[in-house]
């Protein structure tokens, strides 16, 4: 197992902080040193190189491992802990499973860091977020349709991580149910809607790992509660 790969096996919480939305210096450092296993520096429109080499500098100072998801092959910045590589399994547009990835690998060749890299499966269900608008992905799908989906990627593609994506809004409990019974080998990851301690409990107890984002951007304080309830071992 790689050295990425352990330190990911030991995340229950992270925040993912978006390179094209300000933060102040203040929350940026209640952030980092909340507790939080580790910072994903990822969004899925307007990040540049630019802005994406601020946000890990600032991050870097706190020394909380700091990785890249990356969503745009002009925003690789090198000097992260690791790169999560995300394929959107259910988008019907192979440019989001293999065409930009392809691309990539042409371009960076030689100099790619393979041992720094993980594949992430992502499964992207509300159809209103950002993400599923990009990727155009199939999100009707039934509890059922998003296991098979978390099937393919745990036990066909033998990914790593199992991304569940809400991003915006909570997820539906059958879903979730449904796709963690899937998931064995992999981390399953799940991301959105968690803005306060009780579905953050929710979600880690059927979540590897839980990932907090836009609550962040609006209300700090419940952003920060999020940590000490996905990592006490009550759930409610
Ligand atoms: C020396 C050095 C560092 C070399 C570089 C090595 C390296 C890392 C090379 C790249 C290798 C590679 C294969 C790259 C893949 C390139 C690529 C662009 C792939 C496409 C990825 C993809 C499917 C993107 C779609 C969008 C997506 C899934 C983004 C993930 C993050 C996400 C879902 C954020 C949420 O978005 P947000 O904007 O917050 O949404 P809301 O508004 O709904 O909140
Ligand atoms: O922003 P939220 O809704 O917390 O979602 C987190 C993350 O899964 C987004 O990619
Ligand atoms: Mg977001």
């Amino acid at each position: 197992m790689t050295v990425v790969r352990q330190m990911i096996e030991t995340w229950r919480h992270v925040f993912k902080l978006d390179p094209d939305r300000a933060i102040s210096e203040e929350d940026l450092r209640a952030v980092c040193q909340s507790g939080t296993d580790g910072i994903l520096v990822g969004g899925s429109t307007g990040i540049t190189y630019d802005n994406t080499a601020r946000l890990m500098s600032g991050i870097q100072r706190y020394g909380v491992p700091c990785v890249l998801e990356v969503s745009d092959l002009s925003a690789v910045v090198p000097g992260f802990d690791a790169y999560l590589i995300p394929m959107v399994l259910n988008s019907p547009d192979p440019a989001w499973i293999v065409g930009h990835h392809r691309r990539a690998v042409e371009r960076y060749g030689d100099f790619i860091p393979w041992e720094l890299l993980l594949t992430e499966g992502y499964i992207v269900l509300n159809g209103n977020s950002a993400v599923a608008r990009l990727t155009g992905a199939d999100t009707g799908l039934s509890a059922d349709g998003a296991a098979a989906y978390a099937h393919i990627a745990d036990k066909l593609m033998t990914l790593p991580i199992v991304y569940l994506e809400y991003s915006g809004s909570f997820g539906d409990a059958e879903t979730m149910q449904a796709v963690r019974e899937a998931v064995g080998h992999a981390r399953l990851f799940y991301g959105g809607g968690v803005t306060g301690p009780d579905q953050a409990k929710l979600a880690a107890s059927l979540a590897d790992t839980v990932v907090v984002g836009n609550i962040i951007y609006t209300d700090i304080g419940r952003a920060l509660s999020t940590v000490e309830a996905v990592k006490s071992d009550a759930a409610i």
